[in-house]
């Protein structure tokens, strides 16, 4: 069959693996020869630091893709051709140098990652070369589940409808690449390098593998099939932090090493054909989430910086010392509310956070110390192992109460209800505070309503082993109450 183009290049992205994979398979069957390409973009690199555990995965993942590359081209001269410096230069120059007519990479609806690839597009234009750019991250992006009117959906519910109204086995169907890898072609002789080792990227080894979270297609496929186990549980287990209930697979979609579709379409049989229905909705539920935020992003670029629904940009944040103060306690899990304090331990050992403490964590920073949801969003950015741009803000301000489809603002969680309804026997709290492990399963969730007999049965000591609390429920609750009253428009 003759091809379109007789050499082609594929640039891997958040696309990290070799299998259901959308820009490969189009390039192979449109290319009589394709290489493979991952650019560490200094442009985002710069900005990290030096000991970051999702620099380690990606290059964890990527010796994973060079050698699967390499097995399915059959020879050893076939794999990833590894490129460091800025996207904007260097991919464009590798493309020129290997003589390709057509660049295949999948879409990236982020900011950065649109300027970015208008800027490859343009100086590959330049340079007589096409770039083929096309969906791999979500099942639906952009415009392709939209209202009736045609305009982007605000609202999740209608938008979930629209979403399993759509969805068939066409979109959900994979990407094969096997059978068509003799395409694969040999890197010449000047791109063989191996994967540079982290040290030649800048970056330290971090504590990811301590922590036994296994990296790559191989260790996506792992925590795919310990979970499609406990799917059916899902709906019963995904609140409880102290319960291995979710997927732990956030890296994974992030960086594509599992595809999204397989998941979905699992997911979506099970719901159809299988079992216990409720775990497989509420979960692909989830994964609806994930497509409707990334569209939000798409529609609505304001979200970065500002406000979905504008009049909440009006919010007084507490600035100042105090709050400046306040903010660093929540960060190093100092705020005397134990499942706050532990869910900052846990991000800030393991970069995970589960879900349920992610909306505790949040509301906390927002409705009790009334500080700017921008700087937790910032943090959890910073820290966050599955940071994903979309999600992040779409989550942020949906606790903040200023984004779309958001959390009323007048409902405020209560850090102590929270602790116990989610964590009744404390099992959680005890793992990432174990100075508070003696107190009873009762007074664990608000140390300081035990009596002095209680803090002396259970050794501790207010203020010197764990922190009284920074501020009081009830007078945060009236304030914050007060500062968005304040902040809505006139009716
Ligand atoms: C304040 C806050 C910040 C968040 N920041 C992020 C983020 O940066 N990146 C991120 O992927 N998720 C984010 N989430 C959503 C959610 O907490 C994580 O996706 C989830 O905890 C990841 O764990 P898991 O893979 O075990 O999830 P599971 O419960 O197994 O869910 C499966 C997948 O569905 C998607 N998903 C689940 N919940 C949501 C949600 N509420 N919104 C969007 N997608 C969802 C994720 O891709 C997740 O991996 C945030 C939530 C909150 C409240």
């Amino acid at each position: 069959m003759d091809k379109k183009y007789s050499a082609g290049l594929v640039w891997f992205r958040r696309d990290l693996r070799t299998d259901d994979h959308a820009a490969l398979h189009h390039a192979l069957r449109s290319c009589a020869k394709v290489y493979c390409t991952f650019v560490f973009d200094t442009a985002i690199l710069e900005a990290l630091p030096r000991a970051d555990r999702r620099v380690e995965f990606i290059h964890d993942s990527l010796v994973e893709v060079d050698r699967s590359l390499r097995e399915l081209s059959g020879h050893e001269a076939g794999g990833l051709i590894t490129l460091h410096g800025k996207a904007q230069a260097v991919l464009p120059h590798l493309a020129r140098d290997l003589g390709v007519q057509a660049v295949f990479a999948s879409h990236d609806d982020e900011p950065y990652a649109l300027e970015r690839d208008a800027q490859v597009l343009g100086a590959l234009a330049n340079a007589g070369i096409v770039l083929h750019l096309g969906k791999d991250h979500t099942i639906f992006e952009r415009d392709e589940v939209m209202t009736q009117a045609g305009t982007a959906f605000s609202v999740f519910t209608p938008y979930k409808r629209a979403w399993l109204k759509k969805v068939d086995d066409f979109y959900l169907r994979g990407y094969p690449v096997e059978k068509h890898a003799h395409a694969l072609a040999a890197r010449p002789e000047r791109f063989r390098e191996a994967v540079p080792p982290l040290s030649a990227l800048g970056f330290e080894p971090t504590n990811l593998k301590q922590l036994g979270i296994p990296t790559g297609m191989s260790g996506g496929q792992q925590l795919w099939e310990d979970f499609f186990d406990r799917l059916d549980d899902y709906d019963d287990t995904r609140n409880f932090p102290a319960v291995k209930g979710p997927s732990y697979l956030g890296i994974h979609l992030r960086f594509g090493t599992v595809s999204v579709r397989a998941l979905a379409h699992a997911a979506y049989q099970r719901l159809q054909h299988g079992g216990s229905r409720k775990g497989a909705e509420t979960w692909l539920g989830e994964l609806i989430w994930r497509d409707f935020f990334t569209q939000i992003l798409y529609h609505q670029p304001h979200v970065v910086g500002h406000a979905y629904r504008p009049e909440y940009d009006a919010l007084k944040w507490e600035h100042g010392k105090q709050a400046d103060a306040h903010f660093q306690a929540w960060c190093e899990g100092r705020t005397g509310y134990p499942l706050v304090d532990a869910a900052m331990a846990q991000i800030n050992q393991s970069g995970y956070m589960h879900n349920r403490l992610r909306m505790v964590a949040a509301s906390f920073l927002v409705k009790d110390l009334g500080i700017d949801w921008r700087r937790g969003e910032a943090y959890f950015a910073e820290h966050l192992n599955d940071f994903e741009l979309s999600s992040n803000n779409g989550n942020w301000q949906w606790a903040a109460s200023t984004g779309c489809d958001a959390q009323p603002w007048f409902r405020i969680f209560n850090p102590v209800t929270q602790s116990r309804r989610f964590d009744p026997h404390g099992k959680f709290i005890r793992r990432y505070l174990p100075q508070l492990a003696r107190l009873s399963d009762d007074e664990i969730h608000a140390p300081w309503t035990a009596t002095p007999v209680e803090l002396e049965a259970a050794g501790l000591v207010l203020g010197r082993d764990y922190p009284e609390p920074i501020v009081d429920h009830e007078t945060a609750r009236q304030k914050t109450l007060a500062r968005y009253s304040a902040a809505r428009p006139p009716k």
